[in-house]
């Protein structure tokens, strides 16, 4: 296919003058290519780009540190793609390093050639290596983000996997050539970064190159192929936004004379020459996409997939290549497969290309990303801490100069006053409001808006700290032996553990103390009242208060509200109370003896039959002269209260 190749930055600029020269040897010549960057040296350095194709962009000063999409004029750019030959082209090519600062300026230029240009765009990313660290490969992560949502496929080639394997083979080569003479004819060393970069940026032109090739014929280079595969399939296999891999593998033909007379023999040789073409393709295919894949993938994640075999038209095993198609279009996962031969004359190489678009797992990316989550929360770690000693410093510096002024520590603060300051403030009247501390709104605490509105919780219910001075219903137990004077309504202590108490609880119109204690969290209250037994005069000032078996017998006097219901299983109602509504009971609602609480000083809540409720339909219930009645009973009524000092009121 014929391409627009832009090379954005050192990485992308070396790539596309590799690529170059490789259209170029090959005669296709389908390829127009620029190298756009902002660092002289890198675009001097180039070796087959002409010197129009070299677009620089000078920063104003060498320490500037203005942003490339400053620096970087997209008009400029932009008038210098229109002026080239893009009449034919089938699509654009933006290769590009990640984790650079050139690839800054990608959404720029491609929003722009979006505006001018139909044909889909394509980048080819190429990831760091691990060793240069964790910002380049967090900022490797967000290019690459970046670049799946602007073009139309990105096409990944590793730096780390092909760094290794190319260390690998240099460590077997150099074991292998022990010999003085071959230790002369070695290579530059690839631990030297321009060898190292040079041999890289040689594999990607050899992958994507033959892919770019394609379907593009020179008359003199090229057979007829059996399986054509246009550019048209090729940008077809590509589009869809997502990430490609593409797998190429080679092997050199064997050579000289005796091979030639070799094949000339007999039938039986042509056979077996024909089941060694068949299993090299096969071997081929198996390494493309295994071993010298750009990026390593898993297969059968892939949503498409493109086989393209390539060499002289006598070694292209149609059946290895059908085998090959069957392979693949059975692995990946999605359904989408093309395939082609690509004749070449004058070559002593078969050539296999797998590419793989769509793939949802590439381990490298997604290391990628994980290696950013972890930058970034170490950056979020390190600002802290900057902000945190930056915080004690200005604290010291400020404690420093208040002890210079020779000022307590006190006046720094303006929410404190100094004990002199605030007894003064307090006698003139002049106490600045505290602003409330904001609080749990599912807990308000007693005594807490004093003054102000009281904001009520519909879960908890607690009553007002009720002010020492004045009796304002407040209920305060007797101290425990020993202890302190116990105030319910103040000093319960609320957790946000204890279940809320019902709201009648501690109600200031009924107390009522339930059999079941409460549970351990809510030890406050059990071991506040369990043991309590005998609450003293004047203790209860309630209207009314109810009291549970437990609770103990309290001396005479000691109740001096208006009434006070013991408990629901009360035995004893108020003599002639019924007899007000001239009601009179019997049978069903036996009156308790009275000796018996006389004799043990106990009997509250004892478990009982309980009166019936009187209604006058009832036949039990008689009605009487209630005038007479009362005469009588009045008659009747001795002179000491056989309840034994608990004064019924109303
Ligand atoms: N394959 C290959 N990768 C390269 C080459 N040069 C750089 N890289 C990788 O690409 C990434 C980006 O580097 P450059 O393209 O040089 O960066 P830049 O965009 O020019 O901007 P600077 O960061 O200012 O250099 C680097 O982190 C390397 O991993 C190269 O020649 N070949």
């Amino acid at each position: 296919m014929r391409v627009l190749t832009i090379g954005l930055g050192g990485a992308g600029s070396r790539v596309v003058d590799n690529l170059y020269d490789h259209d170029r040897r090959s005669k296709i010549c389908c390829m127009s290519a620029v190298a756009i960057d902002i660092d002289p040296n890198s675009l001097l350095q180039l070796r087959h780009l002409p010197n129009p194709a070299r677009i620089f962009f000078p920063r104003v000063d060498i320490a500037d540190h203005a942003q490339v999409t400053d620096v970087i004029d997209i008009e400029e750019v932009m008038t210098r793609l229109q002026s080239m030959d893009t009449m034919e082209i089938d699509a654009i090519l933006l290769c590009c390093g990640l984790g650079g600062s050139v690839i800054d300026i990608a959404p720029l230029i491609i929003d722009e050639i979006r505006k001018s240009y139909v044909e889909p765009i394509f980048a080819l990313a190429i990831l760091p290596c691990l060793d240069e660290g964790k910002r380049v490969s967090s900022k490797a992560a967000d290019d690459l983000d970046m670049l799946q949502e602007l073009v139309d496929a990105v096409i990944l080639f590793d730096n780390e996997t092909w760094s290794q394997k190319i260390r690998a083979a240099v460590d077997a080569a150099e074991t292998e050539n022990t010999g003085v003479i071959a230790q002369l004819r070695q290579t530059p060393a690839a631990s030297d970064p321009r060898t190292h970069y040079n041999m890289l940026n040689e594999r990607v032109a050899r992958q994507i190159g033959l892919l770019l090739r394609a379907g593009e014929f020179n008359e003199s280079g090229l057979d007829v192929a059996e399986v054509v595969l246009d550019a048209g399939e090729v940008l077809n296999t590509l589009k869809g936004n997502s990430f490609v891999a593409v797998g190429y593998a080679t092997e050199r033909l064997p050579t000289g004379w005796l091979n030639i007379l070799r094949r000339r023999q007999s039938l039986k040789d042509f056979i077996q020459g024909s089941q060694e073409k068949a299993a090299r393709i096969i071997s081929l295919a198996k390494k493309a996409v295994y071993e010298e894949i750009s990026v390593p993938c898993d297969l059968t994640s892939a949503d498409k997939a493109l086989v393209l075999i390539a060499g002289p038209s006598t070694e292209l095993s149609m059946k290895g290549f059908q085998t090959v198609r069957k392979w693949i279009d059975r692995s990946i996962a999605g359904l989408e497969m093309r395939s082609g031969d690509y004749p070449v004359k004058n070559t002593s190489f078969v050539g296999i290309i797998i590419m793989l678009a769509g793939l949802s797992n590439i381990p490298r990316v997604e290391e990628l990303r994980d290696i950013r989550t972890e930058y970034r929360l170490e950056c979020e770690e390190e600002q802290l801490n900057v902000e945190e000693k930056e915080r004690l410093r200005d604290e010291e510096a400020a404690l420093a100069s208040s002890a210079d002024a020779g000022l307590p520590e006190w006046d720094e603060d303006p929410g404190f006053a100094s004990p002199l300051e605030s007894a003064y403030l307090e006698e003139s009247g002049y106490v600045a409001e505290m602003p409330a501390p904001e609080k749990d709104e599912m807990i308000t605490l007693p005594g807490g808006s004093e003054g102000g509105e009281k904001r009520r919780d519909d879960t908890i219910e607690m009553i007002p700290k009720p002010d020492k001075k004045q009796d304002d219903g407040a209920v305060i137990l007797p101290p425990r032996q020993g202890g302190r004077e116990i105030d319910l309504t103040g000093s319960a202590s609320v957790t946000s553990s204890v279940p809320a108490p019902k709201n009648a609880t501690f109600g200031l119109k009924g107390i009522s103390i339930e059999k079941t204690a409460p549970k351990d969290d809510a030890a406050t209250y059990s071991a506040l009242l369990k043991p309590v037994q005998r609450p003293k005069d004047g203790v209860f000032d309630g209207e009314q208060v109810t009291f549970d078996r437990r609770v103990q017998r309290p001396k005479d006097g000691v109740y001096t509200g208006d009434a006070i219901v013991l408990d629901r299983k009360t035995q004893r109602p108020i003599d002639g109370a019924f007899d007000k509504f001239g009601l009179h009971v019997r049978g069903a609602a036996p009156a308790p003896k009275d000796t018996q609480l006389d004799q043990t000083g106990r009997g509250f809540a004892r478990p009982g039959p309980r009166p019936k409720e009187a209604g006058p339909s009832r036949g039990k219930l008689e009605v009487i002269d209630a005038t007479a009645r009362q005469k009588s009973g009045e008659e009747k009524k001795p002179e000491d209260d056989p309840d034994d000092g608990i004064t019924w009121i109303r």
